[in-house]
């Protein structure tokens, strides 16, 4: 692809996906642009990845035909009142906020633009995200792959209609956050029981992975997955035991409510 890229706002998701498209060679360096606030985030991710930076949005706004905003959702509305007579012509814009709706940003604009929602997360860094996307009714076919493959540059993407775009929030937008609780979690029971805690991350994160990579790569359900580890009379049917009782599951599905129900409050 040889397009502009732009991102205005360049916090943790913005730096998260520069380096994923970068670091994957999906971009080059000086085909990427982002506009911040502040300096330092844009002095890191010049010195990281040799992206072009500046303290003008409209400079970004100007040259990218792929554009996107990166900003906190309560930001949108300036950030779109400041740019939009400015965005280049043949403008795509992707979201990546919370709760923020195609139609809503399209009334910002005044005009009907190439309009992505989409959800990514942070693990995009490593080539590792997950990214939920819904497009407009002006975005072809040949743009929708290039959608595709810009996300999958660092990890997996999948289409699905905006009105689940809330609980894309919920399972994977912020779900990294119950990850890292989980490990910190797993890793505390670990030292408890006499583990160093630096192994205790390495042995909690590397079963996590490869948990995940079990249910990705086997096909198998996850419910199969758990029982092929549960020895009759073992040890882990005590733990998964203890976790029922202690009401882990329905804490997670909570946790998804809470999140989803909290994305859709966000455009309010
Ligand atoms: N973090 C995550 O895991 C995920 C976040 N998102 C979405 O990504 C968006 C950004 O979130 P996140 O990266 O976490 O937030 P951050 O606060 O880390 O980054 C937002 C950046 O926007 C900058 N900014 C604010 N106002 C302006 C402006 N008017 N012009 C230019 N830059 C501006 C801020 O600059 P300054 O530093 O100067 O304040 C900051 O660097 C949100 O909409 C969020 O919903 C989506 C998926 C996952
Ligand atoms: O916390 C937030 O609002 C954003 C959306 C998903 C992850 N971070």
């Amino acid at each position: 692809m040889n397009q502009k890229i732009g991102f205005i706002g360049c916090g943790n998701m913005a730096k998260a996906m520069i380096g994923g498209m970068v670091e994957s060679k999906f971009a080059s360096p000086d085909q990427v642009y982002a506009s911040n606030r502040s300096l330092p985030n844009l002095e890191e991710v010049h010195q990281k990845y040799g992206v072009q930076v500046t303290q003008d949005n409209l400079e970004v706004a100007k040259k990218c035909e792929i554009l996107f905003l990166a900003v906190k959702p309560k930001f949108y509305p300036a950030v779109i009142e400041q740019i939009k007579d400015s965005v280049h012509e043949n403008a795509m814009i992707i979201m990546i906020a919370a709760g923020q709706t195609i139609e809503q940003n399209e009334q910002r604009f005044g005009k009907r633009m190439k309009m992505v929602r989409s959800m990514p997360n942070t693990p995009s860094l490593v080539g590792e995200g997950m990214t939920g996307v819904s497009i407009n009714d002006l975005i072809t076919e040949e743009e929708t792959r290039l959608i595709q493959s810009l996300f999958e540059c660092f990890g997996r993407v999948e289409f699905l209609s905006e009105d689940l775009m809330d609980a894309v929030s919920g399972v994977s937008g912020a779900s990294p956050a119950y990850g890292y609780m989980f490990i910190e979690a797993l890793a505390d029971g670990a030292v408890q029981q006499g583990i160093p805690r630096k192994q205790a991350y390495v042995f909690a994160a590397q079963a996590l992975l490869g948990a995940a990579k079990m249910v990705l790569e086997t096909d198998l359900h996850p419910g199969e997955l758990k029982d092929q580890v549960c020895s009759p009379g073992g040890a882990t049917i005590e733990a998964v035991a203890k976790l029922e009782e202690t009401g882990f599951r329905s804490s997670v599905i909570q946790a998804v409510h809470a999140c989803t129900e909290k994305s859709k409050r966000m455009r309010k």
